[in-house]
This record gives C-alpha cells, structure tokens and sequence, in this order.
C-alpha cells in the first residue's frame, strides 16, 4: 500500500509493527512520535522510521494509518488528541494495547468524528522494551487480535490487515469484550499467578540461599513471565479489572477445593484433579500456534567443561540455525549440564536436534 504512516509510541511492539511495514510497503512514508525524544532518536537511526515529528498534530493530520503503540493508559488521551485533529477522512487509526474494552469505549470518540478505530492486539512480546528492542519478525505465526465496532466497513478491515501483512501474523476479528475475556485467562491471569509463585520463594526467608538455588531450573521456566514490566502489567490489571476479579474469585474457589481435598486426604479427587489437568493440557494442540508463541526449547545434556557452549552454537552455525536464546540449568552439581537452547520456530528445533545429534553424542530432549 502506499501513503503516510504514524506511529505513536516507538518501543518495542511500536517498533516492532513500523518494520513490519516497512519491510512490505516499500511505498509507504513512516513518521515517528514518541514523549521520549532519545527514543525517537533512536527509531529513526535504527531505521524504523523515516521522519520524527515534533507534535502529534504534525505527524496525525497527513496520516493515512495512525498506530498508538504506547502503554494503554497514554493511548486513551492521544486517541483524545487525535479526536480534536483534522485528520483525513479514510484515516484508519488503530493501537496495539493488551486490553480493548477501555480503549475501544474511549475511541467511540473518532468514530463520531467519521474516523475509522479499529483496536488490535499483536500476541507477542517480551520482556523488553524500547525502539532499540523492536524487531520485524516480532509478530510472525502469533495472533494479532482485531476488534473493528460492529459499523466499521469490512474494507477497513482488510485494509488494516493489509497494512499490517508484513507481521506475518494470524488475524483474528473478536469483540472488545470477547478480547478482554481471553486475554485474562490465557494472558493477564497467569502473569498475576506467575508473580504469585515468585513471591511465594522469596518469603520463603529461613531457606532464602537454598531456595534461590533449587529455583533456578523448573521453577524459573515456569515463572518466566513474572519478568515482564511491571508498569505494563499494573496498566493491564487497572483495565482489565471485571474479568480480573472474576476470575480471580474462580481461582480462589478452585483453590479452597484443592485446600479441602488435601485437609481430607482425598487421594482420590486429587488424583483427580492432576489427572483432568493433565488430559487438557495434553490435548492442547502442539503444531498449532496458540495465541502467544511459544518458545522451542531444545535441552542438550552436555558436559560440564569451558567451551561446550560454543562448541554446540559452531555446530548450529555451520548449518545456519538461527538461535533466539542460550542458557545453563545450573541446578544440577554433577558433571553433566543441562544447556538450553531456544529457536524460533519448531522446525528450528528440530533441525537442530538432528545436527547435535549428528555432531555429538549429547543426549537432546524436545519437551
Ligand atoms: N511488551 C509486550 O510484550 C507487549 C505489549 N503490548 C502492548 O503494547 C503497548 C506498548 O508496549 P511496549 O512496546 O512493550 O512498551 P515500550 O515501553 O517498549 O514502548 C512504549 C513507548 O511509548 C512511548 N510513550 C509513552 N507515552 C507516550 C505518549 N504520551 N506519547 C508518545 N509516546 C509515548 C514511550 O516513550 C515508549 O517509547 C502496551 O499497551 C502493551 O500493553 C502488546 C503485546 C505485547
Ligand atoms: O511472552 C509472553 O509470554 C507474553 O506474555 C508476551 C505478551 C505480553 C503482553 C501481551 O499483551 C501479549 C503478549
């Protein structure tokens, strides 16, 4: 597509999605706008824009697309702003928030104006942040959420999606409020359980040292999210309050049931309960995308000795499997450790079992 480009806010999903369109609407002028001026610096010196603007004004009113890819609570005022501007009639103006429901009330505001609002979410993301952390391939295979009012015209829809094709990303069209549903359970809910877990060890004071250590392997995968920014995640919990609380009260209900099967040694109902767990999750389907990608972890069991690491990324290298990250389970004191290597995709992953297979004779482990 060609024209004008606005992003507002060039961190990490900003920035992100400004490469995607980049890389695919090779016609198409990017202009920047971002509260933190080094930031802005930064997006162009990088490459992810082609011009800063000074005011939001400047950028919004030659826009053809408008992305607000600030944090939620600074999206609603912008969208403010941008509802007092002159912007083009077809101006599709869109965010990238995790929750839509408060941000899809407060851009009833555009549509009044005449102006096209249609909310979205790319599932992907890290616990980075700053234009220095986008990338273009941030959203590829992952589902990126659109939630249009029930009035958009279809062929802003599609013109969105075309803009944003680059992403390689799975679009889905939901209702704001179907949005806010899902997200808290698969997304929001678990990284409030996740902290829960951290906090958890770490008032687990008379062992404090004993604990770190023990929990450096399974419990540190399976707290992998309570890194994630804290300001992002207070914005989340204020706007997703409702289906926060509801799901909240679920939790704790769930929770005195597991308290009571223990109290009376219900060998049975917990049994139960692990096993219905388990059947679930099993029946999760492995090949398909779920909403946020996940991470394709391949365990090396390699020996202990300086230099491993590089021998096995020489090998990875030599037949250009890309790594996305590398680390030591460090919680086993024998000779043997655990390395971990993460790729992109699961065919990554499986090419590289088959190269350290063939290189080495270092047990690998797909889980
Ligand atoms: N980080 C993640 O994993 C994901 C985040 N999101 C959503 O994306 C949004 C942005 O998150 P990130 O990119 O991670 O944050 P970030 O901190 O990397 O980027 C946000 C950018 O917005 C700028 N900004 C803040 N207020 C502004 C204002 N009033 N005007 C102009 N620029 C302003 C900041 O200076 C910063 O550069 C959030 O709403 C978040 O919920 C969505 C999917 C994944
Ligand atoms: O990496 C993960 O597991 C995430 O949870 C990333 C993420 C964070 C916020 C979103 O709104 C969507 C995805």
């Amino acid at each position: 597509m060609k024209g004008n480009v606005f992003v507002i806010g060039l961190g990490l999903i900003g920035g992100s999605v400004s490469l995607a369109i980049r890389n695919t609407h090779h016609e198409t002028l990017i202009t920047g706008y971002d509260v933190d001026h080094k930031n802005l610096r930064l997006a162009k010196v990088l490459g992810l824009i082609d011009n800063e603007a000074e005011t939001i004004k400047e950028g919004a009113e030659a826009a053809d697309l408008i992305i607000i890819g600030t944090p939620v609570v600074q999206a609603e005022s912008i969208i403010k702003e941008l509802a007092m501007l002159d912007l083009k009639d077809d101006v599709i103006i869109t965010d990238v928030g995790s929750t839509k429901k408060g941000i899809t009330t407060m851009a009833a505001c555009l549509e009044e104006k005449g102006y096209t609002f249609i909310g979205g979410h790319p599932m992907a993301g890290s616990h980075k942040s700053g234009a220095i952390a986008a990338k273009p391939h941030l959203f590829e295979n992952a589902f990126y959420l659109l939630t249009p009012y029930e009035g958009t015209p279809a062929g802003q829809v599609e013109n969105l999606k075309d803009w944003l094709s680059g992403t390689k990303a799975n679009f889905l069209v939901i209702t704001p409020e179907l949005h806010d549903h899902l997200t808290g359970v698969i997304s929001h809910f678990p990284h409030i359980i996740a902290a829960g877990l951290v906090h958890q060890a770490k008032n687990c004071h008379s062992e404090k040292q004993l604990v770190s250590r023990l929990a450096a392997g399974g419990f540190r995968d399976v707290t992998r999210i309570a890194s994630s920014s804290p300001q992002m995640w207070r914005d989340i919990l204020l706007h997703n309050k409702d289906v926060i609380l509801q799901l909240m009260e679920e939790w704790i209900a769930q929770m005195e049931q597991v308290k009571h099967m223990v109290q009376g040694q219900e060998a049975d109902e917990i049994f139960d309960y692990f096993a219905t767990a388990k059947r679930f999750r099993d029946d999760l389907p492995v090949k398909a995308q779920g909403a946020i990608p996940a991470f394709y972890d391949l365990y090396i069991d390699v020996p202990d000795y300086p230099g491993v690491i590089s021998e096995i990324t020489g090998y990875l290298a030599q037949e250009n499997i890309s790594i996305t990250n590398i680390r030591i389970l460090e919680t086993r004191e024998e000779i043997y450790a655990a390395l971990v290597v993460s790729f992109q995709t699961e065919s990554d992953r499986k090419l590289a079992r088959d190269c350290i297979q063939k290189h080495t004779n270092y047990e690998t482990i797909l889980t």
